[in-house]
């Protein structure tokens, strides 16, 4: 991919913008219990609008769990997530997405029979964007993330780390309010992982979005987050500035496997 163009503003916006105002979007005292087991365990949290918040922790710490509740996935079993002021209890993923909060998956949920740029069109035809608005807003957005020379070309023949790109130019379409990127640097290599750091810090001032981004690759996740926050084992152990979190003796023991 080459250098990243200026982001081209989409001719028509189609949705009520001032659905996505909010400057914060938080969980508070959140815990999820799976019959059994405790998979997030009050936790709190909180995204600022025009932020990257870095959210790490072991295999199982309960991150995706925590995304799926900020983002209609999962009903909390304690706690609330708020939305600005508003609290978002009953609301359908499909209201938290209207109301500009978005998301990639670890598994694309890409439509791999539709063309690339058909998936980009068919999210902004959904959140109320004409055909037309929606076909110039796809090829901005495939522009801007270095996919348009691959529009036309079916989505599932792509290569997996141009997937996982698409998913994130879908999540992007309408600039929500706050991006929720599940592992995006997951099988990429090393160059990729640049390309990628490039892309996601354009984000805030681009888009004007927040972005909560659950990363393994440390280089990633230290580079490019202004906060991070850790779980593990379904608790918050630690938050902070990328340079105290590397240097945070109970991260380091639980996360880093390295010696306190
Ligand atoms: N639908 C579910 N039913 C039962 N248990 C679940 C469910 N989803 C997650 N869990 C359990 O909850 C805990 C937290 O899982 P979660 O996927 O949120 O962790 P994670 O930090 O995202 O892990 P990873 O880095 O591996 O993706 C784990 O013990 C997991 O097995």
């Amino acid at each position: 991919m080459s250098e990243t163009p200026a982001f081209i503003e989409p001719p028509s916006l189609g949705v009520d913008r001032a659905l996505t105002n909010a400057a914060t979007l938080a969980a508070e005292g959140l815990s999820v219990r799976f019959s059994g087991l405790l998979a997030i365990s009050d936790v709190t949290i909180r995204q600022a609008r025009h932020e990257i918040l870095g959210l790490i922790g072991p295999n199982g710490a309960g991150k995706t769990t925590l995304v799926n509740c900020l983002t209609g996935f999962q009903k909390p079993s304690e706690g609330r997530v708020m939305l600005g002021d508003e609290d978002t209890a009953g609301w359908s993923a499909a209201r938290f997405r209207a109301h500009g909060i978005a998301r990639t998956f670890q598994a694309g949920r890409l439509f791999k029979d539709m063309t690339v740029a058909e998936n980009v069109e068919v999210t902004g035809v959904g959140l109320g964007l004409g055909l037309k608005a929606a076909r110039e807003h796809a090829m901005a957005m495939l522009g801007w993330i270095g996919l348009a020379d691959k529009a036309r070309a079916k989505a599932g023949t792509l290569a997996y780390t141009d997937q996982r790109r698409l998913g994130i130019a879908r999540a992007l379409v309408l600039s929500p309010a706050f991006i929720l990127l599940d592992e995006p640097a997951a099988g990429m290599s090393d160059a990729e992982c640049e390309e990628l750091m490039t892309l996601v810090s354009a984000i805030p001032k681009t888009f004007t979005s927040g972005v909560l981004l659950i990363e393994h690759n440390m280089r990633v996740v230290m580079g490019i987050s202004h906060r991070v926050q850790v779980l593990d084992g379904g608790k918050t152990l630690a938050e902070g500035l990328p340079a105290e979190i590397q240097k945070h003796e109970a991260v380091m023991a639980a996360y880093l496997g390295m010696e306190a």
